[in-house]
């Protein structure tokens, strides 16, 4: 999708794995005239400018918001709160300042407060991305196919609420509105509950003491190599997910606790009806995300595969 520029100066606060991927799916869809790049180290900075992902670089994040009509934080969700103070005074009148946190109710809790009248705050959340971060690893496609999660307030003011969502369609995304509540409640589930059972089975093989880890890295079968992707994402990103998605996060975490205690009687007393209706029953949700178009290591990602037959190895 291609047309006129949606905004004049678009300000990247963070220029990691989501920001760099942002720079480079605006510029090269035209959505925006110039892009100021600030981020807290001056390694990354000068990387960001190696790698020509902006017009203008600061350290200081309110020298790159002065003027901009899009402010985009890109930082842990737990820096938020910090950058929003430091650039309040900054911001220009009209400008939308949103972000890109895999958290939404601690966001709307920090950032709020320091937004001043006449910015239109609008959290947002690209549900796109990879275990890798830093600027090297963003690349210009990371969202499109991918859905981008709204959490506006009640009282949005409209016209900014339906730009932003033309940003993020022109990225190539679908874009959904949600509560943050229920979107962090979702995301606990679909996201940061995954994440936390992998570093926790990465973690739980370390620590054997009968099988050894040159064991564990031969043998690994794929099932474990795909929580090893997982358990390599960055430690500050995560750390800061749990801190601020806590209630949410340990209300699964307690039903997950539950479930796998059924699982473990079946076990022991040889339940297998049990372990075959559950092993059934997930095999379906399987089935319908490849339907829905939704799995990445399917050869037909991103097309809504529905004629595609479910292939079963019965
Ligand atoms: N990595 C992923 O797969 C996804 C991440 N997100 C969210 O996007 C945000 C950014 O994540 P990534 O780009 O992956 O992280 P990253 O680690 O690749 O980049 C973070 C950037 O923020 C900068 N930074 C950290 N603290 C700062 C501070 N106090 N002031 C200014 N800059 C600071 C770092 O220097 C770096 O440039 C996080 O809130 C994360 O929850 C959302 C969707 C997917
Ligand atoms: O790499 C993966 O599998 C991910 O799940 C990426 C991801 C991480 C955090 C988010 O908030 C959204 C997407």
């Amino acid at each position: 999708m291609t047309g006129a520029p949606l905004f004049e100066r678009m300000a990247l606060i963070g220029i990691g794995l989501i920001g760099s991927s942002l720079a480079q799916a605006a510029r090269e869809r035209g959505l925006v005239k110039e892009i100021a790049v600030s981020t807290r180290s001056p390694a990354t900075l000068q990387r960001a400018e190696e790698l020509g992902l902006g017009d203008s670089y600061s350290l200081d994040a309110a020298v790159a918001v002065d003027g901009a009509d899009l402010v985009i934080l890109c930082v842990p969700v737990g820096a938020n709160e910090a950058v929003a103070k430091w650039i309040a005074p900054a911001l220009k009148k009209g400008a939308i300042l949103t972000d890109v946190g895999s958290t939404k109710g601690s966001v709307i809790d920090q950032v709020g407060p320091h937004v001043p009248q006449g910015v239109h705050f609008i959290p947002g959340h690209p549900i796109a991305g990879t275990e890798q971060s830093g600027p090297d690893a963003g690349f210009s496609t990371l969202f499109e196919q991918r859905w981008c999660i709204l959490t506006p307030p009640e009282d949005v003011d409209q016209a900014a609420l339906e730009k932003l969502t033309a940003f993020w369609r022109r990225c190539g995304s679908d874009v959904d509105r949600m509560d943050a509540r229920h979107h962090d409640l979702v995301l606990a589930i679909v996201s940061h509950l995954p994440h936390l059972i992998a570093y926790n089975i990465v973690g739980t093989a370390d620590d054997l003491e009968t099988v050894t880890k040159s064991e564990v890295i031969k043998y690994s079968a794929s099932g474990f190599r795909d929580f090893t992707r997982l358990a390599a994402s960055d430690p500050t990103m995560w750390r800061d997910v749990c801190l601020n998605n806590k209630d949410a996060i340990l209300e699964m975490l307690a039903r997950f606790s539950e479930d796998l205690s059924a699982l473990q009687r079946a076990i022991r007393w040889g339940d297998g009806d049990m372990l075959f209706d559950l092993f059934t029953r997930t095999r379906s949700i399987r089935r319908s995300i490849i339907e829905a178009g939704q799995d990445m290591d399917e050869p037909d990602f991103g097309r809504h595969a529905k004629d595609k037959p479910f292939i079963s190895a019965d």
